[in-house]
């Protein structure tokens, strides 16, 4: 039996606030790792994708359902093959839940300038909208040094940061 613990492959935690390139880093990482790929956003409760869209900001507990269901799936994942998976993990509580549920894992954080994620999310079509931005700014707590995590500038480009990860998980 597989204890949460002791998983035999590799899970990557792709965070970072919404519009800052998790999703599509994560996809171009994945592929480059032969990995399965999980959207964080795809396990929200239809009442926290109604309340971004009208651009209220999340509440803890209104993440704790998500951060729940998402941590089963991407269990149930890397019990069969390397996985990478996107969330905004914002808090550490929400990181050390996710811990919790899903056994260790490497933690790759994303940042951009401000102006450069509102830009791009304005640009986007997504139920996320751009004045949501400052408050996921405001409640990001940064990874402390014991969570081990490789931090990438997403204005360096998509390639060259997909390379710099894969050097740095040993892939
Ligand atoms: N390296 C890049 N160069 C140019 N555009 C990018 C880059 N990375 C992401 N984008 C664009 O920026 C927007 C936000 O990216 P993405 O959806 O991947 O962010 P996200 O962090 O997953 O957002 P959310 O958490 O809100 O889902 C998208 O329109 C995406 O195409
Ligand atoms: O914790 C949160 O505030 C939310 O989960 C957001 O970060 C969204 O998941 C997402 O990024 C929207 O696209």
């Amino acid at each position: 039996m597989q204890s949460p613990t002791s998983p035999s492959r590799l899970c990557v935690l792709v965070m970072g606030p919404s519009g800052v390139g998790k999703s599509t880093f994560a996809q171009a990482l994945a592929e480059a790792m032969g990995a399965s790929f999980i959207e964080g956003d795809d396990y929200h409760t239809s009442e926290n994708r109604a309340a971004m869209s009208a651009g209220r900001p999340l509440t803890d507990e209104m993440r704790q359902p998500w951060l729940i269901a998402l941590a089963d799936t991407v269990r149930h994942s890397r019990g069969k093959r390397d996985t990478v998976f996107t969330c905004s993990a914002l808090k550490r509580r929400y990181r050390d839940l996710l811990r919790e549920g899903i056994g260790e894992m490497r933690l790759l954080c994303l940042s951009a300038p401000r102006a450069l994620i509102r830009q791009r999310m304005i640009a986007r079509k997504h139920f996320m909208p751009a004045e949501l931005l400052d408050s996921q700014i405001e409640a990001l707590e940064a990874p402390t040094p014991d969570e081990y995590a490789i931090m990438l500038e997403m204005s360096e480009g998509l390639d060259a940061n997909v390379a710099r990860a894969l050097k740095l998980i040993g892939r």
